[in-house]
């Protein structure tokens, strides 16, 4: 199995490469070179087995001969044994034909660790065996970071800085990412917001003598790996309903296109979905975009939904690479004009887009309504996040295909506008308690290239 560049001009690499590789060094994001396919047979044969049973033979063919078998079995289960849930990944039904994918029941609440859990895991392994150490910087809106701090605490051979920008994450989120005491993981806290601390993760890639000398490996969803351990919740949630004998449909809560791209990967393997809904909120340029606007961007504006809080959505350049029939030259000149505004989707592509994703949006009122209404019809208290999806998913149901919502973090990271629209202080599980009493760690910086990159230098250098 080789991985291309969504751009074209970068060497193909295997899937352990294109892991610790992270961006490709020209700019695009790595992709299977062929997406593998699952017969209808074998997905059926899924039903009754364990989340980690299907999630290594849903990623086994990704992976090539990377991992042995065993290894890689043993990687899976010491990546899910700390979830709170025995399921990993629970289905409750909303209404009838109507259900939530709770996907908050890791270590950090939201449905990062189940991708963050399994790269600690494989990048732990791989480095140990290479004897090599390296340089992890991640971009987050609120959850990327604190799995990424979790997954790889104290792990000796990588350090970790996290930018998220200041002011504009949860306070529950910016305490699990600013009280860790490893002293291998460090909060940044960036003047900018996230689209800011995205670009700045980008530059840093392509800045190839920063990038050599620190060792510079990625753990957002620019890494292949991220995207590919989401794709086995979309397995094990239909199978559950009943596929592949069946269809299912999925809405998807989306900012930076990850969790849904992992949703169109699934398709492409022979998972039956009908729709793939997605959903935003007030920064809506990706609903703009598959309602044929073209790609253009605009202000970030604050949002009860932080972590969705994105206009220039990373794998967004993924599904525009399908949708220009894998040109990579394409793509690059797409990237190119995004830099100065956006960009029009060529009618061609837009088929494509149209024909594979539907979309919706909630506005702030429309997603503190949901969380109330919902509450009151079947007990559930969404985050702000699962609620948009709530909202979209119920605009777009059919009565005949189940529809599976992702409820994408625990309500307890977003107290306040939960409480807001239901009335209910949700609490913090009791392993997290004292969040609130923990003393917190965190630089203060500027989204300048050159203090960001100075800042990392100094700090592996001590
Ligand atoms: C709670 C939550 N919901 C939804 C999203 C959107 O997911 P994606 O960026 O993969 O589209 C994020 C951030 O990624 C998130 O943290
Ligand atoms: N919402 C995310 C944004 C980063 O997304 P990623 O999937 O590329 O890591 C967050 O919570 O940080």
């Amino acid at each position: 199995m080789k991985y291309i560049s969504t751009r074209g001009q970068a060497p193909e690499l295997t899937f352990e490469e294109a892991m610790l590789t992270g961006l490709a060094r020209d700019g695009g994001l790595y992709v299977p070179a062929e997406i593998p396919t699952l017969s209808a047979e074998e997905i059926a044969s899924f039903a009754g087995l364990s989340y980690e049973e299907v999630a290594f033979r849903v990623m086994r063919p990704f992976v090539g001969d990377c991992f042995a078998d065993q290894e890689f079995r043993d990687i899976i289960g010491r990546a899910y044994a700390g979830f709170g849930h025995a399921a990993r990944a629970p289905l409750k039904q909303l209404e009838p034909n109507h259900f939530l994918l709770e996907l908050f029941h890791g270590p950090t609440l939201a449905f990062k660790d189940f991708a963050m859990q399994l790269i600690g895991q494989l990048f732990e392994v791989a480095l140990k065996r290479r004897g090599e150490t390296v340089t992890i910087v991640g971009a987050t809106s609120g959850d990327t970071g604190s799995a990424a701090m979790e997954a790889f605490a104290g792990l000796e051979a990588v350090n970790v800085f996290i930018m998220y920008p200041h002011g504009r994450v949860s306070e529950v989120q910016r305490r699990q990412m600013t009280t860790p005491t490893a002293a291998n993981v460090h909060a940044l806290a960036v003047d900018g917001d996230f689209d800011d601390c995205q670009g700045r993760l980008k530059d840093m890639f392509n800045d190839f003598d920063f990038r050599d000398e620190v060792k510079l490996a990625g753990v957002n969803s620019i890494n292949f790996a991220r995207v590919l351990a989401q794709v086995v919740y979309y397995f094990t949630s239909a199978v559950a309903l009943g596929a592949p004998h069946r269809k299912v449909s999925f809405t998807v809560p989306t900012g930076n296109f990850g969790d849904i791209f992992a949703g169109f990967i699934a398709k492409q393997m022979g998972l039956p979905i009908d729709q793939l809904v997605v959903a935003t909120n007030q920064n809506d340029i990706l609903h703009r975009c598959l309602s044929g606007n073209g790609y253009y961007k605009g202000e970030t504006i604050p949002s009860i939904s932080p972590s969705m809080d994105i206009q220039v959505s990373s794998n967004f350049e993924r599904a525009l690479f399908y949708a220009y029939d894998k040109d990579g030259a394409a793509v690059a000149q797409l990237m190119d004009e995004l830099k100065t505004g956006g960009f029009d989707v060529s009618q061609g592509a837009m088929e494509f887009l149209a024909a594979t994703f539907a979309s919706g949006r909630a506005s702030e009122d429309e997603t503190l309504a949901t969380i109330k209404s919902e509450y009151a019809a079947s007990g559930e208290l969404l985050c702000p996040h699962g609620a948009i999806g709530v909202k979209v998913a119920n605009e777009h149901r059919k009565t005949e295909v189940p529809m599976i919502t992702l409820a994408t973090a625990h309500p307890a990271k977003f107290p306040a506008a939960v409480e807001k629209a239901s009335d209910v202080h949700p609490p913090l599980p009791s392993r997290m308690a004292d969040l609130y009493e923990r003393s917190e760690r965190v630089t203060r910086i500027s989204s300048d290239l050159a203090a960001l990159e100075d800042h990392i230098r100094k700090t592996i250098a001590k």
